[in-house]
């Protein structure tokens, strides 16, 4: 071989190399594009495992549901067929009186499930309306994901918002007459005679002087001076219990009745029509305390949320997995409740007051900037979105003086871009997150943590797990501040499908010689909160709370009754701004007082209140800005009221912990401590779910909780109305400007 042979086969060499390198590297590149593929694939499989997994929870919980109404309908409907064959007239399911027919009632879905059960049970001749409704479906999968996956064809989000917010008109509400006496019986016994009142029928009648009529259940009568013919699309008359009467005390209510309320996919307006509220045995109306209710999503009812990976899905029905009892157990040695004001006041010097409680400690502002600094993020985050991908986040008001650049950010927050606080961030978020913001911000702060923080919030102080970026659907935030556990892999959009919506409830009652539905405009959505959030929450509560009783919680924020008596109250947590249920020691009326200081509202919330206006239950100009925590030990209360209208309406109220019922009615009256009257209208309040209160319900109708059988933690989010906003923001400012103003 000569050297030119030597070198053309070097070069050969040569080019060979480089092309299989290179076919290596697209080979490479191939691979990797497939894996990426793959992975995606993954992820949708995944996704429709879970709605799949979901969807037949769903359907078995209809076709049982289903079962339990077929065993009302059916024996009827047969016994009604006569003879010659005729069928029955149809009769409405739930003796509803907006007189629709079963058929129109039903979802194939639902007669589906109907035809199964009769072949399955072989029940015997069907009238002819009955037989054609159960073969018009087939239980098929596919028709029941159809169902589903409709909703999402829609801009429901839009429409809800669009449609709650026709609903916000506020309306005065009428001057109800009362009698004297049942005046004087609420004046007596109301913690809120002076209070919430204020813009009650009640107090209403009593500034209008008006003539008593209704409640005297004499003079002027009411029955005979309602219209003799009612208008034809009204609901047949149903008085409510002392109705024309003096207000009277109802029966308690049956125990452990089950969960058969109507629920509907917030989109599913063509379901719509089944009504409940005739029926002498719809929770709604006669107040199941439901102790024997099992969420949907628990062990018992089938998956719903994050699959099984870990504790979350191995919780048992009610929220009160080994985390929960260790919790109850450190929550029962701190309850010891002081007997009385003084030993109360020694223990919490100032806390009742009413004032400034005890002085607050400079881990405060060292907390309270974490707070500022993860709400900021947040907002940026979203303002993020929302130029990237606009319309995005719907529901988002700007609030501008959160949006810092990170300049101007350690100006304001000085402590957190250097040197760590002085004293304990005193973790009073009660999160994680913010702990971990801390952490990442001013690098040092966990080290403070004490012991107590870190058994209060088990993994506090542990390194933060990777942020969930790759998460499909997954609002990374939510996770962040630790609404949302980091194992529910659940895209967001599944989650809030999941969501059941009640939008119907009717409660009549006479005003002005005309029967209204004064519950009109309430909305109970179910499955807002997954089990293990509702764990998170409840862990965080309880850990405000500890706070709260140690003073370590800024002025007003927390208090406690002055006086622990059975119906006497709760304890309270007050975020975003301080807000008085009664005239206070210094005279101040009820409403917002602007210059009481409390704590900001944390990130868990904000970031909840977010889920709130993307999910179409609150409008997105109303996002909360404030929010009062009710913490009930059992036997405690909240009397009758009308929410101040220093908030805006729609406002919402979150129930965790245990069910219990909420109670509304035109002229709720205390009777006794703990004891209210005036309707037997009641709203089972499952854990997890999110009451809407706006139109009539919010502002005709009073409401109050009895007393609870079982402890129960709720959490009311209302947005202020501008003026307040204004002042409390003002005030805001200049405790900012003061050096260490808190
Ligand atoms: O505890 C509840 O669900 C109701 C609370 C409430 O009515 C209120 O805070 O105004
Ligand atoms: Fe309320």
């Amino acid at each position: 071989m000569d050297a030119v042979q030597a070198l053309n086969v070097k070069r050969l060499y040569e080019s060979n190399r480089r092309r299989s390198e290179n076919v290596q590297k697209l080979m490479q590149e191939e691979a990797k594009k497939h894996a990426l593929v793959v992975e995606k694939h993954e992820n949708k499989m995944r996704t429709w495992r879970e709605t799949l997994a979901h969807t037949s929870a769903e359907v078995q919980a209809l076709r049982s549901k289903f079962q339990d109404l077929t065993g009302k309908l059916l024996p009827p409907l047969e016994a009604g067929t006569s003879s010659d064959g005729d069928a029955a007239p149809p009769r409405s399911l739930s003796g509803s009186t907006n007189g629709h027919a079963n058929g129109a009632m039903l979802s194939p879905t639902i007669a589906a499930g109907a035809a199964q059960d009769a072949a399955q049970h072989g029940s015997g001749s069907a009238p002819a309306d009955v037989a054609q409704m159960r073969s018009s479906g087939s239980l098929d999968m596919q028709d029941v994901l159809a169902d589903y996956t409709m909703d999402l064809s829609k801009p429901e989000v839009a429409a809800a918002a669009e449609l709650a917010e026709n609903n916000t008109d506020a309306m005065e509400p009428p001057p109800i007459p009362a009698t004297p006496e049942v005046h004087a019986t609420a004046a007596l016994h109301s913690p809120y005679a002076a209070g919430e009142h204020t813009t009650s029928p009640l107090k209403a009648t009593a500034d209008t002087g008006a003539p008593p009529h209704a409640a005297a259940g004499g003079e002027g009568g009411s029955d005979e001076e309602l219209p003799e013919a009612e208008p034809a699309d009204w609901p047949a008359p149903r008085l409510p219990p002392g109705f024309g009467g003096p207000a009277k005390v109802f029966p308690a209510p049956p125990p452990a009745a089950p969960y058969i309320g109507r629920d509907r996919h917030m989109s599913d307006s063509d379901q719509d029509s089944m009504d409940m509220h005739a029926d002498p045995e719809d929770p709604y109306h006669t107040s199941p305390v439901a102790a024997g209710f099992v969420p949907r999503g628990s062990a018992a009812a089938g998956p719903v949320g994050a699959p099984s990976a870990d504790r979350d899905l191995a919780a048992p029905a009610r929220v009160g997995n080994r985390r929960l009892v260790q919790l109850e157990a450190s929550h029962a040695a701190q309850r010891a409740r002081p007997d009385d004001l003084d030993s109360f006041h020694d223990e919490f010097p100032g806390l009742t007051l009413g004032g400034q409680a005890a002085a607050p400690s400079s881990g405060f502002a060292a907390a309270a900037s974490a707070n500022a600094v993860a709400n900021a993020r947040l907002h940026a985050h979203v303002d993020q979105e929302e130029e990237e991908f606009p319309g995005l986040n719907l529901g988002v008001v700007r609030r501008q003086e959160w949006s810092q650049d990170e300049g101007s950010k350690d100006a304001e927050f000085p402590s957190l871009g250097g040197a760590a606080p002085a004293a304990r961030p005193a973790g009073v978020w009660g999160s994680a997150s913010a702990a971990r913001l801390l952490q990442q911000d001013a690098g040092k702060a966990m080290a403070l943590l004490p012991a107590s923080g870190q058994k209060l919030w088990p993994g506090l102080g542990q390194a933060a797990a990777p942020t969930p970026t790759s998460r499909p659907g997954v609002e990374k935030w939510e996770v962040e501040y630790e609404l949302r556990v980091r194992s529910d892999l659940t895209p967001d959009i599944e989650r809030r499908r999941q969501m059941l919506s009640k939008t119907d409830f009717e409660y009549y009652e006479e005003i002005r010689r005309r029967r209204v539905n004064v519950v009109d405009g309430l909305e109970l959505h179910r499955n807002v909160l997954s089990l293990p959030e509702q764990e998170q929450l409840i862990e965080c509560i309880t850990g405000w709370v500890h706070d709260g009783r140690e003073g370590r919680l800024r002025g007003r924020t927390f208090s406690a009754p002055r006086k622990w008596s059975p119906g006497k109250g709760r304890m309270t947590i007050q975020f975003g701004c301080c807000y008085n249920y009664a005239v206070d020691r210094e005279g101040r009326k009820p409403g917002i007082i602007p210059e009481e200081v409390v704590e900001e509202l944390p990130p868990v919330l904000v970031a909840l209140c977010k889920r709130l206006v993307r999910w179409g239950v609150l409008p997105k100009a109303l996002e909360p800005d404030s929010a009062i925590i009710n913490v009930y030990e059992p036997g405690d209360c909240i009397p009758p009221h009308i929410d101040h209208h220093d908030f805006v309406r729609p406002f919402c109220t979150l129930s965790l912990l245990s069910q219990q019922s909420i109670m509304f009615g035109q002229r709720l009256v205390p009777l006794a401590p703990g004891q209210f009257g005036g309707s037997d209208f009641y709203v089972p309040l499952p854990t997890g779910s999110c009451l809407v209160l706006k139109g009539n319900g919010a502002d005709v109708a009073m409401h109050c909780v009895p007393p609870v059988s079982e402890r129960r933690m709720s959490i009311t989010l209302r947005k202020m109305g501008p003026a307040h906003s204004d002042l409390v923001k003002q005030f805001l400012e200049r405790q900012r400007a003061r050096k260490n103003g808190w």
